[in-house]
């Protein structure tokens, strides 16, 4: 329970080495003996099921069998448990692809618990649930006092530096002069420094968030280069120049793109020379093939849309990851958090593509599956449920949308299961903890409201950056 608390309030970064360690004896106790689990409650069990498996060690699902009944139903007088069926449901986000009985567990929790269960721990980010966490911790003299003091303490050292390094990529960004030469394009560094903020949760990473920002913020401005600007030949030829990647093709280019060229090249390069600084490895041929994938990706969507052709789904949706951006920052976070050299090496960018591919779809499937857009353009940019239901001619929006529902909670499966066998290797749990806080902010991101607006991502991001009331509970 110490260390549920201790992540359920965000300052588990503190305490990595005794997390792992209690985690490791815990497991070695119950797996060596023989009667293992039988004298846990539910509320226990799943307790130290969801601490174990998010932290890489593998304890089987069927451990809940002890709670079924003999015709394979979980037991009537669990109802009454509602603690234990809070945490079952918890314990049951953490399932890979053909643990049925982790689903089953998941349906019978949430039909007696329902509303309580909206934002499962592991699938939040725990700095904004933190908060409703240390209303409901039980104030008592104990050690939950010393640990919601620490929580304060650490939240006011996070929004500090977040609100210095707002500061910092809001000067560059305006430096850099792009928002007057793609007048049309967004200008939202706060919302891309916000995937940054929480993917990064320890206030000493400013450096990687920063870099980790600018990257995202070349992602969106390319993004609406391709879909706002350019018609398909001269996108190929930006393309191309981004292939080359060398100061002499931006002659090839329009003039309002240059500038964006320029930035990009001097960027990475950057980027490149602060990942050497720290970690001896440039990894910028690496990073130029990701752009150079990702324009690939635009490019083909732009002559798609552009010509009224429909691809299949699954054509769609295979480009559509790479369109979303996501390999591009995951192996910048790759790198920034210098992954490759703090495994001896043993772990390349070919290692992770998995777990590229499965945020990639979570995103591409959220950004898709809401009507409303940020950005200047009449949907025009296709999207899987289109593409789905030219498939599929009976379907409806909702039987769309329900179908994306389900592929998006398999893919968080398929992502558990890679986030387990990367985690056999320590060195790779600060990699694994940051690609999934991006996969647990993309709902945030595109919950539009009928208004187009985005009341839980304002939520949080007045929760972490501005709001000075945590004191007041
Ligand atoms: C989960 C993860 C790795 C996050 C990292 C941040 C990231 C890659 C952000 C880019 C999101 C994106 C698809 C922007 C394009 O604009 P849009 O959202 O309007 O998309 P569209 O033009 O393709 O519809």
């Amino acid at each position: 329970m110490l260390v549920d608390a201790i992540q359920r309030l965000g300052v588990d970064y503190h305490f990595q080495e005794e997390i792992e360690a209690i985690l490791r004896r815990n497991y070695m106790a119950a797996t060596t003996c023989v009667d293992g689990y039988s004298f846990y409650t539910l509320h226990d069990l799943s307790l130290f099921f969801r601490l174990l498996r998010q932290e890489g060690f593998f304890i089987p699902a069927d451990i809940f069998n002890n709670f079924k009944c003999k015709d394979g139903t979980f037991e009537g007088k669990l109802k009454q448990d509602i603690r234990g069926l809070m945490e079952l449901y918890e314990a049951a986000q953490l399932g890979i692809e053909g643990e049925d009985i982790l689903d089953e567990a998941a349906k019978f929790s949430s039909q007696i618990v329902g509303n309580r269960l909206k934002h499962p721990y592991h699938k939040s980010i725990a700095r904004f649930t933190a908060k409703r966490y240390i209303r409901d911790l039980q104030d008592t003299n104990g050690w939950e006092k010393t640990l919601k003091e620490l929580a304060k303490m650490d939240y006011y050292v996070a929004k500090i530096a977040h609100q210095h390094e707002l500061i910092q990529i809001s000067k560059w960004w305006k430096n850099l002069g792009l928002a007057e030469e793609l007048k049309q394009a967004r200008n939202q560094p706060l919302k891309w420094y916000t995937w940054s903020m929480a993917s990064l949760s320890d206030p000493s990473m400013s450096e990687q968030r920063l870099e980790l920002t600018k990257s995202i913020t070349f992602i969106y401005i390319i993004d609406d280069i391709f879909d706002l600007y350019g018609t398909p030949e001269e996108l190929t030829v930006f393309t191309q120049a981004i292939k080359r990647w060398d100061y002499a093709a931006i002659d090839m280019l329009p003039k309002p793109w240059k500038k964006c060229y320029k930035a990009l090249l001097d960027t990475t390069n950057e980027t490149c020379s602060k990942i050497f600084r720290r970690h001896g490895y440039n990894p910028i041929n690496s990073l130029k093939s990701m752009w150079a994938s990702l324009c690939d990706a635009f490019l083909v969507e732009a002559k798609w849309f552009g010509s009224g052709h429909f691809p299949i789904s699954k054509e769609y949706l295979e480009n559509g990851k790479v369109s979303t951006g996501a390999h591009v920052v995951l192996v910048h976070l790759f790198f920034l958090l210098g992954i490759n050299g703090k495994t001896g090496g043993s772990f390349q960018v070919d290692d992770i593509s998995e777990l590229i591919s499965s945020v990639a779809v979570i995103l591409r499937l959220w950004d898709d599956f809401g009507s409303a857009k940020d950005e200047q353009q009449d949907g025009n940019d296709g999207s899987y449920i289109d593409c789905y239901m030219k498939e599929n001619p009976g379907s409806t929006i909702e039987t769309a949308q329900e179908h994306v529902v389900d592929m998006i909670s398999s893919e968080w499966k398929r992502l558990n299961k890679e986030c387990l066998r990367l985690n056999q290797n320590l060195s790779m749990s600060s990699f694994t903890k940051a690609s999934l806080n991006l996969a647990r902010m993309v709902p945030l991101m595109y919950s539009y409201d009928d208004n187009q607006r985005l009341p839980v991502l304002e939520e949080y991001i007045k929760s972490t950056l501005f709001d000075d009331t945590f004191f007041i509970f």
